[in-house]
């Protein structure tokens, strides 16, 4: 018969201790309890334990100290803080010390349920570790430093449910690194929800993100699932966060500090269990400054902040790299993997990457296409002449080539013909992917289907 998970809980009110031993309990955990640090320092000592739960304010010191401590000598034990109700700046400055999640008192006894269930599964990794092999058909390919060091910091957030936010340029990896998180971690077996906030409809968010009942609003023909329900138990990604408009900020932090939705046009609030995971090109801090994104919802999302490198600042990755994506690209296609030749490996290394590795996905697809042999040329790469290894350059994409004379056109009508041009350049370079190629000409998807409306681009 396999042991009991074994759990330790400080708190100095017995009533509190009594009752969260016999919430564990009931869920097959033994516990051992401490009413101060020093009890709980001996217990650590004398016990293999699971998770541990404990106060923030205790006779002999506080909560954090106990993170720290074991942090620094069992970091492997998850250890989560129960807080003050609205206390949320310790429950963030937990989370930074390595803290697994917290609960805000009075303890609601379904997300203690969550809370321990989570830990519990840490110490079971084998069954998460085959669904993220079966679930992740992508890998995070590097060996540089830089990314060494990344792939431990992925493994290290994967066992937090800290929110955290990644920042990185377009198409260096951010999606994939949060997939990571969320498969490695113990959420792997529940959904991941991808979510593009530039690409909502701001007259749709609200219901996109919390749902609605049916009749609440024209077209609202059934009650429809929100995104945070649809990641119950599981993480939510809020991949270009920037994006929102400041309504919905503040009723995403609403939900996000409730851990409850309310639907559209709905009475009550929707418990809900989800980790928040963010992303975005841009500097989020300095949108706070200007007042474009709320300081509020920041800190809330920001509690861990992680950057993914540029292509160019790992470009020794670049071939492994090259020979992981000809290797996906023959799966995808049902032939032998093509080789590539020294001299356009050498090329590929000195380019620039404005779009990282998306980019270096397209020119390596192109690549496969127009190459006649079983070895990718320099030619069959196409890059932009002149583009490159001079870091002043700019990418061919994003730069204004040939302007067209403007002989009697109005000033507005030549600028509407440049725009056209440059939008059409930047689709074409992006495959028909408008969030790209918004991204490459640095507007938001919203302003990209504006545009495209008006200059009859559809
Ligand atoms: N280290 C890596 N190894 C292998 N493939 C990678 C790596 N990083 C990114 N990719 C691939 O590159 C593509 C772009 O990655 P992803 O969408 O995660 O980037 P992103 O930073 O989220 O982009 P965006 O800012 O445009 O949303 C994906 O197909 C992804 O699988």
């Amino acid at each position: 018969m396999s042991k009991s998970p074994l759990a330790l809980i400080v708190d100095d009110e017995p009533d509190i201790l009594q009752l969260l031993g016999i919430t564990l309990l009931r869920m097959g955990i033994d516990t051992r309890k401490a009413e101060n640090l020093e009890q709980a320092y001996h217990h650590l000592e004398n016990n293999q334990f699971d998770v541990c739960l404990t106060d923030m304010r205790l006779p002999d010191g506080d909560g954090l100290e106990l993170v720290e401590h074991i942090q620094e000598k069992h970091p492997e034990l998850p250890v989560a803080l129960i807080t003050a109700h609205g206390n949320m700046e310790i429950a963030i400055d937990a989370m930074k010390a390595g803290a697994f999640d917290f609960l805000s008192k009075p303890v609601d006894l379904n997300a203690l349920r969550d809370l321990i269930g989570s830990a519990i599964k840490l110490n079971q990794p084998s069954q998460s570790s085959k669904k993220t092999t079966r679930k992740m058909k992508k890998q995070l390919i590097g060996d540089t430093p830089i990314m060494k060091q990344l792939k431990q910091t992925i493994l290290k957030l994967a066992r937090s449910q800290a929110p955290v936010f990644i920042n990185g340029e377009s198409g260096t990896g951010k999606e994939l690194v949060a997939k990571l998180i969320h498969y490695k971690g113990p959420r792997a077996d529940a959904p991941f929800v991808p979510v593009n906030c530039g690409a909502i409809p701001s007259e749709l968010m609200e219901s996109e993100f919390f749902g609605h009942k049916k009749g609440s609003f024209t077209g609202a023909i059934s009650d429809k699932k929100g995104l945070f329900q649809s990641a119950d138990g599981g993480t939510l990604f809020l991949d270009e966060i920037a994006e929102l408009p400041i309504a919905m900020q503040v009723k995403l932090l609403r939900a996000i500090q409730e851990k409850s939705v309310r639907p559209v046009g709905g009475e009550s609030e929707i418990p809900i269990n989800v980790r928040i995971l963010s992303a975005s090109h841009k500097n989020l801090l300095e949108l706070v400054e200007k007042e474009a994104f709320r300081q509020d919802l920041f800190y809330r999302i920001n509690v861990i902040e992680l950057s993914v490198p540029s292509l160019k600042e790992r470009a020794g990755d670049i071939p492994k790299l090259a020979e992981y994506l000809l290797g996906q690209l023959a799966s995808l296609h049902g032939t032998d993997t093509l080789n590539i030749s020294q001299q356009a490996l050498d090329r590929l290394i000195k380019y620039e990457f404005p779009g990282n590795i998306r980019e270096l996905e397209n020119i390596l697809e192109r690549a496969t296409t127009l190459c006649s042999g079983d070895e990718i040329q320099l030619d069959d790469l196409n890059l932009p002449s002149g583009s490159t290894d001079n870091k002043d350059s700019k990418p061919q994409h994003a730069s204004i080539v040939d302007l067209p004379q403007r002989n009697d056109l109005t000033l507005d009508e030549y600028l509407e013909q440049i725009e056209t041009a440059e939008i059409k350049k930047a689709m074409q370079a992006a495959k028909g992917n408008k969030t790209q190629a918004a991204k490459l000409l640095g507007i938001s998807f919203r302003a990209m289907r504006y545009k495209l409306k008006k200059l009859n681009l559809e």
